[in-house]
């Protein structure tokens, strides 16, 4: 049964009127901006798949606080225990070990009613969109209301706010398979949002689109977190992802926390090799003809530089006048990859320092790391 079935079929789709519609209701009748948004805490948490061909440990020891209002990045390698962890928080699957707590709440402890009105709370993005396919994209959006029996006003009102807030007015009566992937995962983001979610669960939610499209969507999914306020927690394989949106990241490796923290920090400074190995396509190296030529000791000509490499993190932007003052006798700016993630500079500069008879001095730059890579 596909994930969209399972609140249908709970519900009794075409029978009287299910004990959460008067929630549903109440719920329609808040304002789509200024609502709340969810936290989340996984306490201790493990999951073992049991199955014939013998058990699968897929997480073990997650203790990770998600916090309201974030945009929360789940990033590791296939395998890694990724959509496990994300699945846990709606409880598609249900921890072997540890409790997940949504707003304080233990998400194991729900009986069926009330995991019927607390699944509305999580909304869920699908790498694949799961869109049905024989409705139109305004029944595709209004299903979860009328899931719950809210009144046909009602969905009117809420399924024209979302499809403008995700840019498809003037879509409503097309069929998906008239839309472009971008245009179908806006419809599964308005689908996700019609129930006024405090959690938004995207699972891999761009890794179908191409990568201006994966932009735009990145740029909405951002838009919803800042005009809804609403937590936002994805999954992605891709680190650029996270460094567009996020403004934390867990890192998973064989379903452990290799590490976790504002997305600037992990970047700028990872620890784990699982982390390392992730940026790695993102790390800029030395450029080769640059290598080629460096030499680890100074042979003491007169047109001989330095190659200087400066690292900020999380400080303030690069001062040139000040590296000029500090570089007296000449610097060319060799290589640049300056950055801003989360209101932090992150990145490095790469120059080429003439020697000065007073020698380098290269420790003595504010705010940044500074090492001398070799002579050119
Ligand atoms: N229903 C299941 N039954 C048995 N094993 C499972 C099940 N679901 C996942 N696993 C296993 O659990 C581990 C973690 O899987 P999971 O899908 O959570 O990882 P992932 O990081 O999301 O991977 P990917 O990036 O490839 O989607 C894997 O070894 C996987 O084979």
């Amino acid at each position: 049964m596909s994930e969209l079935a399972l609140p249908l079929a709970r519900s009794g789709f075409a029978a009287s009127l299910p004990p959460f519609a008067r929630e549903a209701s109440r719920t329609a009748e808040r304002p789509l901006a200024g609502r709340r948004a969810g936290s989340v805490r996984f306490e201790g948490v493990g999951k073992t798949y049991r199955a014939a061909s013998g058990d699968v440990r897929a997480l073990g020891g997650i203790d990770v606080e998600v916090p309201e209002g974030s945009v929360f990045g789940i990033i590791g390698r296939s395998g890694a225990g990724k959509s496990s962890l994300l699945r846990l928080v709606n409880r598609l699957e249900e921890p072997t070990e540890g409790r997940v707590l949504v707003d304080g709440e233990d998400v194991s402890a729900l009986g069926t009613d009330a995991l019927v009105a607390f699944r509305r709370r999580v909304g869920m993005v699908f790498q694949h969109f799961n869109l049905l396919s024989a409705k139109t994209v305004r029944e595709n959006v209004a299903l979860p209301l009328r899931v719950a029996g809210a009144p046909r006003a009602e969905i009117d009102r809420r399924v024209a706010e979302v499809l403008a807030l995700v840019g498809l007015e003037g879509k409503e009566g097309v069929y998906p398979s008239r839309l472009s992937g971008g245009q179908k995962q806006r419809v599964g983001i308005a689908r996700a949002l019609v129930s006024e979610p405090e959690i938004l669960l995207c699972d891999e939610a761009t890794s179908a689109l191409d990568p201006e499209t994966t932009l735009q969507i990145l740029s909405l999914l951002k838009d919803i977190n800042r005009t809804l306020g609403l937590t936002v927690i994805l999954i992605t394989h891709e680190m650029s992802v996270i460094r567009e949106i996020c403004d934390r990241v867990l890192v998973l490796d064989r379903g452990e926390v290799a590490e976790t923290g504002p997305v600037w920090q992990v970047f700028g400074r990872p620890a784990h090799p699982a982390t390392k190995a992730l940026l790695a396509p993102l790390t800029r190296g030395l450029p080769d003809d640059l290598a080629a030529r460096l030499s680890l000791e100074a042979r003491g000509t007169d047109d001989e530089e330095a190659l200087v490499e400066l690292r900020y993190l999380g400080t303030s932007e690069p001062d040139l006048a000040l590296l000029a003052a500090r570089f007296p006798g000449g610097l060319r700016l060799v290589d640049a990859a300056i950055e801003r993630i989360g209101g932090h500079t992150q990145g490095r500069l790469l120059l080429a320092v003439r020697l000065g008879s007073e020698g380098l001095k290269v420790n003595a730059i504010p705010n940044t790391q500074a090492k001398v890579l070799g002579y050119v």
